[in-house]
């Protein structure tokens, strides 16, 4: 049997991998078998989330055992195959072939050009020069900002008042940081001292845009800068003006772009740039290497591009792990701009040396002290372990319960049966009760189930379903009173999108056979709320339970994670952090030692040559 036959007898291709090679095959029936299976596995492995394949690292998903062709052998017969260009780095691949090799890795023509286009679009900023300025003028508020005496917090590690400082000498910056460590809250104080230098300077003030990748993420990156705006214009020396002059709103990154319908193209491009001096990208880990390639090619000439985002949460779910890639090429830790060492006191010169000299070097900050305290949970210990994939650490803070607010139950494969069962459904009960939109949305966020997977008796469908017909019984109506709804698809028309939760409640005044009376009210990001018949929806499912991937960007005061029965490849370290860091309050974990050391023991890595052509230098 062919080798690309074997693969898809295994199951683990796609109809559309394994089409793709038949294609290549009735063009050219010599194709090579070797040739053919690469072809179907680079198309496969866009679907894993990675931007190429590696011959050197063949793998499906599934128990197939396959006898894989030697990786150099396999090599030369891709490099020799009319289907595969092999352009330099720099060079536009060639389009008659469907495959580019390059890098050890083997892609889909258009996946590689995406690569090729970012690293160039990243260089171009990181590489243009800043509307130069008197820094000197600057200073006051810097120090009203970032305060550098000992007892202040705001001082914190420094990290905060680096990254500030290097953003206003670089026009690319990647703020990295866990949750809570104030990524929101430095980029507003960059943002007013971005204001401050071109007034100051008598130039007209830049024009701010925020996004990010989802709906629900845009809405609490605004939600957290109208709230440290606030803060703001009660620290002495700062102009209450400027403060308004802060942007209120943040959008989706397809909004920024411009959609145009039945187009994976952008209304901006390098053709139409963004009309925006700076442009601030929240939760960047969740932007994937097409979405990404086009905003970078939308930034203006001379505009500043600021991501912040937290690589240890999981990567987006299409391909490309973009933002550990960018941080890579940045390598760890930038140094201050020499001009504004003086800014940090004794502390300035003692800033880290730049042993990575590639394009990208100094544009990255690492903010490290987390400030979202809650007395009621205790998560940076076991957020730390998780991250790390440490297992006997995680394992032992979890047996030993002494951290607030957190909950093992090991070896619970039901939360929904046994004594945990009552108490959640009563979270769900009460929200029943409620009639008013905004108070029903408020209650909605208050406590979430997660899970690894979508299908399967532990998978987010499955639990929906029985959490419905606990509530509402099995003869229920789809939209009952109280249901949550979660959108699965971006709609523009309705300005709903992806990860958006609702919640359905029948009018108070219809008689309960009214059919029609029930409204499914989402929040409007300004603090109110809209409301929408269930039948004009966009995609949606059934949101008392989630995945952690759609929980991403999401935050809720009670979580409970509900890991599956036995390991799966989905679960990685990434996962686990990603969900617990979504609890506010409390966390319950319900999950088996071995499947939570499995899962600690596993990267969600990703195959990319991204980082590498980051640290080539411009051309
Ligand atoms: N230097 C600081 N001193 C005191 N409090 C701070 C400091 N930086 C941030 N905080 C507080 O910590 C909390 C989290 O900050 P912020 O929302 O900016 O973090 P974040 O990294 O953007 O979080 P997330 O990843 O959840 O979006 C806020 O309540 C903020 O006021």
């Amino acid at each position: 049997m062919s080798l690309l036959d074997e693969l898809y007898r295994s199951g683990g291709l796609r109809t559309l991998d394994h089409a793709l090679a038949q294609s290549l095959r009735r063009l050219e029936p010599d194709t090579p078998d070797e040739v053919l299976a690469a072809a179907a596995l680079a198309s496969l492995a866009i679907a894993q989330g990675h931007a190429g394949f590696d011959p050197a690292r063949p793998q499906l998903p599934g128990d197939a055992t396959i006898d894989w062709p030697d990786a150099q052998a396999w090599r030369e017969q891709l490099v020799n195959s009319r289907w595969v260009g092999t352009p330099r780095p720099e060079q536009i691949a060639p389009g008659d072939a469907p495959l580019v090799f390059e890098q050890g890795l083997l892609y889909l023509r258009r996946y590689r050009e995406y690569e090729r286009r970012l690293a160039s679009g990243l260089k171009r900023i990181a590489g243009s020069a800043v509307a130069d300025s008197d820094a000197a003028s600057l200073q006051p508020l810097f120090a009203a900002l970032f305060p550098q005496d000992g007892d202040d917090r705001v001082a914190g590690d420094g990290g905060q008042a680096r990254a500030a400082a290097l953003a206003l000498r670089r026009s690319l910056l990647l703020v990295t940081g866990g949750p809570g460590t104030g990524k929101t809250t430095t980029i507003a104080r960059v943002l007013l001292l971005l204001l401050a230098q071109a007034r100051g300077a008598g130039r007209t003030l830049p024009r701010i845009a925020l996004a990010a990748p989802t709906g629900r993420a845009a809405e609490r990156m605004a939600e957290s800068l109208r709230i440290v705006a606030t803060q703001l214009r009660a620290i002495p020396g700062v102009d209450a003006a400027l403060c308004d002059a802060l942007p209120q709103d943040a959008r989706t990154l397809h909004r920024l772009l411009g959609t145009i319908p039945d187009s994976p193209r952008f209304r901006h491009g390098a053709d139409a740039p963004l009309p925006f001096d700076v442009i601030v990208i929240d939760e960047a880990s969740m932007v994937d290497l097409p979405l990404m390639c086009k905003l970078v090619e939308a930034v203006p000439d001379g505009a500043r591009l600021i991501l912040l985002g937290d690589r240890d949460q999981l990567p987006s779910v299409e391909a490309g792990d973009v933002l550990a890639a960018i941080g890579d090429a940045a390598g760890e830790e930038a140094a201050i701009p020499p001009e504004l060492a003086s800014w940090f006191g004794a502390g300035g010169a003692a800033t880290p040396s730049l042993e990575n000299r590639g394009p990208l070097a100094g544009h990255r900050v690492q903010l490290r002290r987390g400030y979202r305290q809650s007395d009621a949970l205790d998560l940076a210990p076991l957020a730390d372990a998780m991250r790390n994939g440490d297992g006997n650490r995680a394992l032992a803070l979890l047996r030993d319960g002494a951290l607030a607010g957190v909950q093992f139950h090991p070896g619970l494969h039901d939360p929904l049966a046994g004594a945990t069962r009552k108490p959640l459904l009563a979270h769900w009960q009460a929200l029943m009760t409620l009639d008013d939109p905004v108070q029903a949305l408020a209650c909605a966020g208050k406590l979430r189930l997660l899970t690894a997977l979508r299908d399967g008796a532990q998978g987010a469908h499955a639990l929906n379903a029985r959490i419905e017909e606990a509530l509402a019984g099995a003869q229920r109506e789809p939209y009952f009173h109280g249901r949550l709804l979660l959108v699965t698809q971006n709609s523009y028309r309705h300005g709903l999108f992806n990860g958006d939760i609702g919640v359905c409640l029948r009018d108070p005044a219809a008689g309960p056979a009214q059919t029609g009376a029930v409204t499914a009210w989402f929040a409007d990001g300004a603090g109110g709320v809209r409301g929408f018949h269930p039948s004009a929806l966009p995609a949606h499912d059934g949101a008392f339970a989630m995945t952690v991937h759609k929980a991403q960007g999401s935050e809720f005061d009670e979580v409970w994670l509900l890991l599956p029965r036995h390991d799966a490849r989905t679960l990685s370290r990434e996962l686990l952090y990603t969900a617990i860091t979504r609890a506010r309050h409390a966390l319950h974990i319900c999950a088996s030692e071995e499947v939570l050391r499995a899962a600690l023991a596993r990267h969600a890595q990703r195959i990319s040559g991204l980082a590498q052509r980051l640290q080539s230098p411009v051309r």
